[in-house]
């Protein structure tokens, strides 16, 4: 998919069809037990509830005309009992109907979450978050209704359109054929209405889904939004994306609701007819009780009638968003487990970049033939400079990407040919970009290691001096941190992140920029760490800093995608080429400093 922006539609995949419902059905398959008692509830429900019309018949044509008092209240009697077990029935009705519908939709979260953890980095570059976030929250909300209340109800109501059908048959035949009459009719209607109702839908959902994503977008960069003074530009956008929404909303509700009307208008009309042909006794003979009768079983029919249009009415409508997270469901994640992938032994650190070539997008290779052995234990310095490929190169080596051409291997083993699992969880990676999550400062470094003790925590904060400022906060370790560590500095946030880097004891480490952000008396003191840190490990350290790599087995000059130079920091200053320079311009600045 191409990069997309939050103004722009997604393009649909594949429209919702028929295996979609199967798909529905796996997802309620659980349930069954659960469904079928709720059922058997129903059931019984409806066919109390078919009790009333039948004892006002007997009322009207035989006790009245016999003044049968005692039977009178007698019938009084049984009637009274069938509402206590309509009303018995109602209440676990909604309990047993939540339920499962609550249950069906978490299943559904916990799948479009879980696939969503395995989507390869890719995925997430092409589109704005909040498009993916509306489908996982909203999309999936909306389907609430329609898989609790509507699955059941539908249940529900065919099972009283026959039984009201069958009583409807056993007191009059013919008069039954005049109420299904404008049936039809009914058919014509929601089949017109379908499709427009569909696309109107489909329209709505990108545009809420465009709306999500600016909020988002908005939250996220409202840091830079206010220091640039943009809010008046940001709300006049926001202004026109909400308009959107709110236009193809107003259409689409427009479209849904003129199904409703009409079946009510069709309903009225059935109960016209029935009233008509019974007092004219057009080819049929009927009592006075029997057409009242008729008359309640005539609405006991077209009530679920009228549910089932709104049922299929909410699935044409939740249409638009199911097509939606089965597209996200269907994304598979180009990097995957091969099928015969093994699990990674131990690494001992040896990596080899045999005549890597990889491009992000098709036609612009970001990195050309680049080719290097390194033995198990050295540190890397990838140095250069920006957009060079550097941070690209070290995506490989942890296959957040697959290579175009050639091949990495650590300790001679591909990494396409092992698991994922086996080879990340002994790789430990330090982004520029360091993630602190909501929750207490240990749970951030414990998220290195799950098992963790206090101890453990606190002796790795501080061999990469990150315990010094801990130990101030209000509750120490205990200090709840915001998602994004925003009430942490920079500096604080990659001291963290270190030492969640280092309780996880990888075999590979991998610094990209992690300690751009500290001042240099700190970085002076956690050189020191780090140098405890690397010890007996293969590392991999991306730094403008050329002060900080000085010390590195190799240093790498990457440059447009391919290593220009590389050796000792000794061999590179003497070579007096590109890393010469930098290393000089550097210095010079910190002269004129
Ligand atoms: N996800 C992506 N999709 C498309 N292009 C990308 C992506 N990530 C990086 N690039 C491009 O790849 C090139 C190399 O990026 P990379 O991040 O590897 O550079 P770098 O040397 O680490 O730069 P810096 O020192 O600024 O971090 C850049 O031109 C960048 O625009």
């Amino acid at each position: 998919m191409a990069r997309n922006k939050f103004n722009v539609d997604e393009e649909l995949e594949t429209e919702f069809n028929w295996s979609h419902y199967k798909r529905i059905g796996a997802y309620i398959k659980p349930y069954k037990k659960a469904l079928f008692i709720t059922l058997l509830i129903i059931l019984t429900a409806n066919v109390a509830g078919m009790l009333g019309p039948f004892f006002t018949k007997i009322a009207i044509d035989e006790i009245i005309p016999d003044k049968n008092i005692p039977l009178l209240i007698g019938l009084s009697i049984l009637f009274l009992l069938s509402l206590v077990v309509i009303g018995i029935c109602m209440r676990y009705r909604i309990q047993w109907i939540t339920r499962i519908g609550q249950n069906i939709l978490k299943d559904m979260r916990l799948d479009i979450f879980q696939h969503l953890q395995k989507l390869p980095f890719s995925y997430f570059d092409n589109r704005p978050h909040g498009k993916i976030l509306i489908r996982v929250v909203n999309y999936i909300n909306t389907l609430s209704d329609l898989l609790s209340n509507g699955l059941i109800n539908l249940i529900s109501d065919i099972i009283s359109v026959i039984i009201t059908l069958i009583f409807m048959f056993a007191i009059d035949a013919k008069l039954t054929l005049y109420s299904l009459a404008l049936l039809p009719v009914l058919g014509i209607l929601v089949w017109v209405i379908k499709n427009m109702q569909r696309k109107a839908y489909q329209v709505l959902s990108n545009k809420q889904s465009n709306m999500n994503a600016y909020i988002h977008e908005s939250i996220s960069g409202i840091k830079i939004t206010q220091s640039f003074a943009r809010e008046d530009e940001n709300y006049e956008i926001f202004d026109e994306v909400s308009n959107e929404t709110r236009t193809s909303w107003m259409k689409a509700v427009s479209i849904q609701f003129l199904l409703w009307p009409g079946v009510q208008n069709i309903s009225v009309l059935t109960t016209s007819l029935i009233y008509f042909v019974g007092i004219r006794q057009i080819g049929v003979d009927v009592s006075t009780g029997t057409l009242v009768a008729f008359i309640g079983y005539v609405n006991n029919f077209w009530n679920p009638v009228i549910n089932m249009g709104n049922f299929y009415n909410a699935l044409i409508t939740a249409s638009a968003y199911l097509e939606r997270i089965f597209e996200t469901l269907d994304v598979e994640p180009d990097i995957k487990d091969n099928p015969k992938a093994i699990q990674m032994p131990t690494i001992k650190g040896n990596v080899t970049f045999d005549d890597v070539s990889f491009r992000y997008e098709e036609g612009k290779n970001i990195l050309n033939d680049v080719s290097f052995h390194i033995n198990a234990g050295e540190s890397i310095a990838l140095v250069g400079p920006t957009g060079a490929g550097k941070s690209t190169i070290i995506n490989l080596l942890s296959r957040f990407y697959d290579v175009n051409e050639g091949c990495v291997k650590i300790d001679d083993i591909d990494v396409r040919d092992v698991t994922l699992k086996s080879l990340r969880s002994q790789m430990g990676v330090m982004l520029q970009d360091t993630f602190v999550f909501s929750g207490t400062i240990l749970d951030n470094i414990r998220y290195g290691k799950l098992d963790a003790t206090e101890d453990e925590i606190i002796t790795a904060a501080k061999i990469v001096r990150a315990h010094d400022f801990i130990k101030d906060l209000k509750d120490g370790y205990h200090t709840v941190v915001e998602e994004r560590g925003s009430t942490l500095s920079a500096g604080q946030r990659q001291l963290i992140s270190f030492a969640r880097a280092l309780l996880a004891n990888p075999k590979i480490l991998i610094l990209d920029e992690a300690t751009s952000s500290i001042d240099t008396k700190t970085e002076e003191l956690l050189q020191e760490g780090i140098a405890e840190l690397l010890k007996g490990r293969t590392s991999f350290i991306i730094a403008h800093r050329l002060s900080t790599i000085k010390n590195s087995s190799q240093i790498f000059y990457v440059d447009g995608g391919r290593i220009a130079e590389k050796g000792t920091h000794e061999e590179l200053m003497a070579k007096k080429g590109l890393y010469y320079r930098l290393y000089q311009s550097q210095y010079d600045l910190l002269k004129v400093m």
